[in-house]
């Protein structure tokens, strides 16, 4: 069996998804900005991205390929230090969701190798 064959696609991504939602300790990833509460956000972000949003994708079947879904996590974190200025604490936790979600994007990427 290879992973595509014998588990859906979709419940690999889904277990990727799970260990990025862990590493968002702050849940700042969580669910789309409330562009109610940041009014001028619409103004810098013009392709918004979460992990909400990312795992209603999963279940359309809108990711075909690991990288297609990591083009998504990155779009999420490039917003999140184009929005928010250095010295924020929103920024110090986008840099830390990159390199922390890095790695377990990098272990998806080996995984998916070694069961093919
Ligand atoms: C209730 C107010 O919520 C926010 O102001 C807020 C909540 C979540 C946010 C965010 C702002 N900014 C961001 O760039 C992304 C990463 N997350």
């Amino acid at each position: 069996y290879t992973l595509k064959s014998l588990w859906p696609f979709h419940a690999f991504l889904h277990s990727v998804l799970q260990q990025l939602i862990l590493k968002d300790t702050g849940q700042i990833f969580i669910e789309p900005v409330d562009q109610t509460e940041v009014p001028d956000y619409g103004d810098i972000v013009k392709h918004p991205m979460d992990l909400l949003t990312m795992e209603l994708k999963i279940k359309n079947s809108e990711y075909n390929s690991l990288e297609v879904f990591e083009n998504d996590f990155n779009l999420m974190i490039s917003n999140c230090l184009a929005y928010n200025s250095k010295d924020t604490i929103f920024y110090k936790a986008g840099i830390k969701m990159r390199d922390q979600g890095g790695s377990v994007l990098r272990n998806a990427k080996r995984d998916l190798k070694i069961l093919d």
